[in-house]
């Protein structure tokens, strides 16, 4: 599994949600669209309506990130929604098995994500119902903030367990993914990338990604866009 670099809305410009998807559509792998519920975190983004309506705009993968109450109730509807792939906080479900088995029954792929406090361990022996883990790398909620090297501990034992117990999931890092931050994530055993700022705050948001692309690759030894499975 190669590369993936995943910029993240949050950062954009949300009245050209579209125009700022084709800024990146020719160099990124997937589009990354945070949705936020006011409750789970403490900020309101977009929600289904939205996700329809870039499916329709973009033909990038949309990657979701659904930082919501009860995603056992909702997180099916933004796979029916067209999102490549469907990843929801593990705080927040009751049953992250079922969820993710009905993400993957309406045909997307299914992530976990966890919050920096929660240990990954916990969910070890769930992975396997998963297509990809999410490490938070900053709390949940807003774009912008100071990348946790904490982190990485979490990030190098999560790869250890999928790679002793042989599962093929991506590793996906979340905040604070930079030119500066990037290669300790790769190192420590992720693959996708989320970016925000360090894409969406530059003037040119797909030198950015490929600048992104070619330390990680550097780093990981492969970095050619498309290089995933
Ligand atoms: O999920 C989130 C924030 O909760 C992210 O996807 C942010 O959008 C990342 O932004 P940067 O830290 O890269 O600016
Ligand atoms: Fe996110």
């Amino acid at each position: 599994m190669g590369v993936q670099i995943a910029p993240s809305l949050l950062s954009a410009d949300f009245a050209r949600l579209a125009d700022e998807a084709a800024a990146v559509a020719e160099v990124a792998d997937w589009l990354h669209v945070d949705v936020m519920d006011n409750h789970f975190v403490p900020n309101l983004t977009v929600g289904r309506p939205v996700v329809e309506a870039l499916h329709k705009a973009t033909t990038l993968p949309l990657d979701c990130h659904l930082m919501i109450e009860n995603p056992d109730r909702w997180a099916v509807g933004y796979a029916e929604a067209g999102a490549a792939n469907v990843t929801f906080h593990a705080e927040a479900a009751a049953d992250v098995v079922q969820t993710a088995r009905a993400i993957r029954a309406a045909g997307a792929r299914a992530g976990l994500a966890v919050k920096p406090a929660t240990p990954v361990d916990g969910y070890f022996d769930v992975l396997s119902e998963f297509d990809m883990l999410l490490v938070m790398t900053v709390e949940p909620g807003f774009g912008g903030q100071q990348f946790l090297p904490e982190m990485l501990p979490k990030v190098a034992k999560a790869r250890r367990f999928l790679r002793d117990s042989g599962l093929n999931l991506w590793i996906q890092v979340d905040g604070g993914v930079s030119l500066e931050t990037i290669e300790a994530c790769v190192e420590a055993g992720a693959d996708v990338f989320v970016a925000g700022t360090a894409v969406y705050g530059t003037d040119d948001p797909a030198r950015a990604v490929e600048a992104l692309r070619s330390r990680a690759g550097a780093a990981a030894g492969c970095g050619h866009r498309g290089a995933g499975r």
